[in-house]
């Protein structure tokens, strides 16, 4: 496991021709730029955990049927920082650096004072996000990175609280088709309070960015919502969004304000101040996008934790969202490093599988409906939302599938009905997985191959596209024998076809999230039908590989898809979790031909 995540990566500075076998579609014409840590070691110090490495960009470029891939280290201030000093002296998620190298109690109390409210990290290594015509890194503190798409190269850091009073962010904005950005954060005791403010950031003005304006300038609070608790807000990854709706989780699962303030001091890192409360309930909060309000229902649900939500929509006078849910916080714990090593199966502290779950709401109660009664009458559900005293509503999930993370959609179906998720797959052996449980699911596809870890799934619609699933499957893999170059899978959305790979002999990093770049004027979504699609089509038609491709029906079965292997055959036997060994594509049913 060394070898994926703990092993400091060799920048690419120079683009690489890649090996590509296969073809990838000519239409496909753009950049793939992704992010996430490269280097855990500097000097003779090492970071205690994946999410602390410094932010290693890199970039498959797709140009007439070739990819070429380059990678930079994001020149944070942390970065520069650390290797100026050759020594970690910026602090990350789950470790405390001392910038002075004298650790003695006094230099503590003194530093100390200057970290009650502390200034946190610029090492953006998490997301990349799109803001007008610009691209930043970006990461959970209040720090942004722009970035140059094409040369990888840093440019100004941004810092939210200029433009409203938030300490941490979201990696995980959500943008609307007019070119506008939602996000979330958290003002820690600001004025007295805690609270998670909503922001917007304004579709740029034309011409905006030459006369020197960033979009950033005109950001705007959309709505605030306050913490339940001012000492310990939740901890959240992401956010939903329907047409008329925002989807907000405060959930158990908590920092520590006082804890954080005093973490210097005590030596400990922040990770140390993020709790799992099993006794706490789960708060959903549900803002109405039109009038920038909290509905006035109070919904709740069981604890639990999310890092990712998938998609919201809705239907019949209901909000229903999706989201991947874990019954406690030991994700986080799995990614320390000292368990990611050889022993790394043994180690796994993980007491939870990812479980994709929908959540359905009732938009409108009626005061009048019985205390008790469920207040979902949707026939395509089997979740509940029971109406309890003064205004509460108690919702009860369906479980829709497990073994699912890094979750990706169409995104043009963002906030609408949607049948796809495409996700990497989590396979986990001491329990069996319940496939046959999901009655939601109508089918799933999967890739996989040995020794392969594949990142999160991206998906690139077909130009002018009109099916949900038309279109491809980008993913980085990187693979733990060092004999097997890591490659960029190019996949057939529809079949999980392997369409074309392009291999590459670098030190490639296993990724969190990023994003497609086409060129310009080259919009997938927007493009007309090009001469590709029915040479595409045709591909997709094709027997899948079986070496490479297995089919597995879920719940019903579906025309096309025939292998049903056994819930658990071939999967390795033992306490082991495995992450990230398949990417899958789930297909919901709730609008499809075949009713269930
Ligand atoms: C530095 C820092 C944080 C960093 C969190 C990080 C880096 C989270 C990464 C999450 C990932 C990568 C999830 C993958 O899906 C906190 C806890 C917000 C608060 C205090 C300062
Ligand atoms: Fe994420």
């Amino acid at each position: 496991m060394e070898i994926i995540f703990g092993r400091n990566k060799k920048e690419q500075l120079e683009p690489v021709r890649a090996r590509v076998t296969g073809k990838i579609p000519a239409w496909l014409q753009g950049i793939l730029l992704r992010n996430g840590p490269g280097m855990h070691t500097v000097g003779e110090t090492r970071y205690n955990h994946w999410f602390d490495g410094l932010a290693l960009l890199h970039s498959f470029t797709i140009r007439d049927g070739e990819v070429y891939y380059r990678s930079k280290y994001l020149r944070s201030d942390t970065y520069t920082a650390n290797i100026e000093a050759n020594r970690i002296v910026v602090s990350e998620f789950g470790t405390m650096a001392y910038p002075d190298p004298c650790k003695n109690i006094f230099s503590k109390a003194f530093s100390y004072l200057s970290h009650t409210i502390p200034d946190f990290t610029d090492n953006c290594l998490i997301n990349i996000r799109r803001c007008g015509e610009d691209f930043y890194a970006t990461t959970e503190t209040s720090y942004i990175r722009r970035i140059n798409p094409q040369t990888l190269e840093t440019l100004e850091k941004v810092d939210f609280r200029k433009y409203v009073a938030v300490n941490l962010a979201t990696s995980h904005p959500h943008y609307d088709a007019a070119g506008n950005v939602l996000n979330v954060g958290t003002s820690i005791v600001d004025k007295g309070k805690t609270k998670y403010v909503i922001f917007k950031i304004p579709a740029p003005v034309p011409g905006g960015r030459k006369e020197g304006r960033s979009p950033l300038k005109d950001t705007e609070v959309f709505c605030s919502i306050a913490a339940h608790s001012l000492l310990s807000p939740s901890y959240y990854h992401s956010f939903g969004v329907s047409e008329n709706y925002i989807i907000f989780l405060e959930q158990p699962f908590k920092l520590d304000i006082l804890k954080m303030a005093t973490a210097y001091i005590r030596g400990v890192s922040w990770a140390s101040c993020l709790a799992f409360h099993g006794e706490d309930k789960t708060h959903i909060h549900i803002i109405d996008r039109r009038t920038r309000k909290p509905v006035p229902t109070k919904y709740h649900t069981d604890p639990m934790v999310v890092f990712h939500h998938v998609n919201a929509y809705e239907e019949d006078g209901c909000l229903l969202f999706d989201v991947i849910t874990y019954e406690d916080g030991s994700l986080y714990q799995l990614f320390y490093l000292a368990n990611l090593n050889e022993d790394f199966k043994e180690n796994s502290r993980l007491t939870s599988m990812p479980t994709l779950k929908r959540f359905v709401l009732p938009l409108h109660v009626d005061k009048n409906a019985e205390v008790g009664s469920n207040l979902i009458k949707l026939s395509s559900t089997t979740a509940r939302a029971l109406k309890e005293k003064d205004d509460q509503v108690y919702c009860q999930p369906e479980l829709l599938c497990e073994g699912l993370e890094l979750p990706h959609i169409n995104y043009a179906h963002n906030g609408q009905p949607y049948r796809y998720i495409f996700a990497a797959g989590v396979q986990w052996s001491p329990r069996p997985l319940i496939y046959a449980a999901i009655r939601l699911a109508k089918s799933s596809l999967t890739w996989k191959e040995e020794h392969c870890w594949p990142a999160e799934p991206l998906f690139v619609p077909t130009p002018g596209a009109k099916d949900e699933d038309d279109g491809i499957i980008l993913s980085a893999i990187v693979s733990t024998d060092p004999q097997k170059s890591p490659f960029l899978l190019v996949l057939d959305a529809r079949t999980f076809t392997e369409l074309a790979r392009a291999s590459v002999d670098v030190e490639m990093h296993l990724d969190f999230h990023g994003l497609f770049i086409p060129d310009a004027g080259r919009d997938p979504g927007k493009q007309a039908p090009s001469q590709e699609a029915p040479a595409r089509a045709a591909a997709g038609r094709a027997a899948p590989r079986t070496d490479s491709l297995e089919a597995l029906v879920l719940g019903t079965s579906s025309a096309q898809l025939t292998a049903v292997p056994a819930p658990g055959e071939g999967r390795e036997s033992g306490p082991s979790f495995h992450f990230a060994h398949i990417l899958s594509a789930a297909a919901l049913s709730q609008n499809s031909e075949t009713e269930t």
